[in-house]
């Protein structure tokens, strides 16, 4: 079986050379040989590659899409566009895709799902979500018995790199990006990272792929972890959570919630534990409960462990008859519903929240009180030294679970006090 490969680069090298190191066990597997005939790529080291001698490369990444001996093309160029046209060439041309670009699958799936579904291809996508993990075999697959519940996942690795070295070693938020970068772990615009944007991505596919909805990533709610600061860090830690950027999608009464942010989680929970690059994905079924995911998020030959299954797994069904292959989104294409996303007014989790206010007496009863008064109950309470030679302090407050509206509201009345400087809020998840 032959591939056309498009980029080179982190992903797209770490596939060319698994393929090429594993060929017999893969062979074995596959039930047939898998080589990569035709490449394009803009740039790439050919130090870093092996088993170039076969492969035919240019940078004109149409001519693989178009090359009649390609059966498959895997696009690992990334971005949007001209990624989304040659996928839409490639299907158009008969060929089966293999691409482990979210950014494309959470914007324009829909789309290229019905491309494919009307031309009888597979357009795969494992490495898309959670990098090596198997996070989408899982969902599609291994809990199709089930009516998921939720999911809650660290589905960036940057980004828990990033808090993860700032958290243990105390280092700089910027030093460790550019490591996260040289280490080919980032996205072309590393913004996608830190700014949640990637793990929007990602939750919008997972939340298509539980709920059998049509991907919305407009819907998404998303914050990222620029706004973390040291202290929150480490305030977290003396109340018994850790700080990861979590991507949470729920089933409710009203629709679903799919939100990307921040989250306090008790230290006690493995997926607080997973460090690093390390990704995790928690997956709640109402027959299986809770199951746990875990792996490397990103980088070369993790990804490339996901893409090459990908490759194998539609070697095994070029034959079947195209209505009896999984479907792309885990549920039959004219079975998905249309469930909304709902505002984040609606969302109940529990705060933290940071106050910074004026060294004066009563400005604790004070607030405690419009909390109270918006019936958010307060679980912990902590009022810091004031830094020397300051007059302000921080006070730290947990508080139990409440709407995201109610706090809206009493945070508004808070931040009107003329002794309260700023204030920060985290939600609080307690997976249960
Ligand atoms: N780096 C990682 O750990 C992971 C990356 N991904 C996704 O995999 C995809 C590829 O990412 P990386 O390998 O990190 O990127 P990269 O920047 O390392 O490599 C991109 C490759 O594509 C080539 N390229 C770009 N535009 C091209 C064009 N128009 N024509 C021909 N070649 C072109 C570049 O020359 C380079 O060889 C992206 O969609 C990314 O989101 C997914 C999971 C993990
Ligand atoms: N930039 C992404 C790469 C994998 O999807 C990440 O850091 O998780
Ligand atoms: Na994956």
């Amino acid at each position: 079986m032959k591939v056309g490969l498009l980029g080179l680069g982190t992903v797209g090298g770490g596939t060319l050379n698994v393929l090429h190191r594993n060929a017999a066990e893969i062979s074995r597997r596959a039930g047939r040989d898998i080589v990569v005939s035709h490449a394009a790529a803009r740039d790439y080291n050919p130090d870093d590659l092996e088993g170039l001698a076969n492969v035919r490369i240019s940078d004109d990444a149409f001519a693989v899409v178009r090359d009649p001996e390609v059966d498959i093309v895997v696009e690992l160029i990334g971005g949007y566009s001209p990624a989304r046209e040659l996928v839409l060439e490639a299907i158009e041309n008969g060929k089966h895709v293999v691409t482990a670009n979210k950014a494309l699958i959470a914007l324009h799936g829909n789309e290229i799902f019905k491309a494919a579904q009307d031309k009888g291809v597979t357009v795969a996508f494992e490495a898309a979500v959670a990098g090596g993990i198997p996070i989408i075999k899982a969902l599609r697959e291994g809990l199709a018995a089930n009516h998921i519940e939720w999911i809650a996942g660290i589905i960036n690795g940057t980004g828990n790199f990033i808090l993860t070295e700032m958290r243990d070693k105390g280092r700089d938020f910027a030093d460790v990006l550019k490591e996260a970068q040289e280490l080919g772990y980032a996205e072309a615009d590393p913004t996608f990272d830190v700014e949640g944007i990637d793990a929007a991505h990602k939750l919008t596919i997972l939340a298509s792929l539980a709920f059998g909805i049509p991907l919305q990533f407009d819907s998404c709610y998303t914050e990222g972890i620029t706004r973390v600061e040291r202290q929150d860090v480490e305030y977290a830690e003396e109340l018994g959570y850790r700080i990861k950027h979590l991507g949470v999608t729920r089933r409710t009464q009203e629709g679903v919630e799919l939100r990307v942010h921040p989250t306090l989680i008790p230290e006690r929970r493995l997926i607080a534990n997973v460090d690093g690059v390390m990704n995790a994905v928690l997956v709640k079924g109402d027959a299986v409960g809770s199951t746990l995911y875990y792996g490397a998020g990103a980088g070369s030959l993790p990804t490339a462990s996901a893409v090459v299954a990908d490759i194998i797994d539609i070697a095994r069904t070029l034959t079947t008859d195209p209505g009896n292959r999984v479907p792309h989104l885990a549920f039959q294409p004219d079975e998905l519903s249309d469930l909304p996303v709902q505002g984040m007014d609606k969302v109940e989790t529990a705060f933290y929240l940071r106050l910074t206010v004026e060294d004066k007496p009563g400005v604790l009863a004070r607030v405690t009180g419009i909390l109270g008064d918006s019936g958010i109950s307060i679980e912990a309470v902590k009022q810091k030294e004031p830094l020397a030679g300051e007059t302000e302090v921080p006070l730290v407050l947990l508080t139990h679970r409440v709407l995201e509206g109610d706090m809206d509201q009493a945070l508004a009345v808070i931040e009107a006090m003329d002794t309260v400087r700023s204030i920060s809020r985290i939600r609080v998840e307690y997976l249960d």
